[in-house]
């Protein structure tokens, strides 16, 4: 099941640096784990915001709520999740 995922990103100022050092560098490696694998299909930076819109292949919408609080930054993000379906005209295979 496709979903995608908007995350905007608020790290308040009074967080110690060198926690949110540590959870920036655990958030990419994770993110990065992810993508290896396949589940997050796609990462892209909304420009001109701390944002990301993101596309996760996952068994169900459990497994991506599973994964979503797993994520290291989760506590600082506002979540938007849209489920997504092939489109008819779509040219990809891989679209599901
Ligand atoms: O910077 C972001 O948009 C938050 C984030 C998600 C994966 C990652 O590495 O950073």
């Amino acid at each position: 099941m496709l979903f995608m995922v908007e995350m905007e990103v608020n790290i308040p100022d009074s967080a110690d640096p060198a926690v949110v050092q540590k959870k920036l560098a655990d958030e990419k490696a994770r993110a990065q784990e992810l993508q290896k694998s396949g589940v997050w299909r796609h990462l892209w930076r909304v420009a001109g915001q701390y944002a990301n819109v993101s596309v996760f292949d996952v068994e169900s919408p459990v497994a991506l709520h599973d994964i979503m609080l797993s994520l290291p930054l989760f506590p600082y993000m506002k979540t938007k999740v849209t489920a997504l379906c092939r489109h008819p005209s779509s040219i990809h295979d891989d679209d599901r």
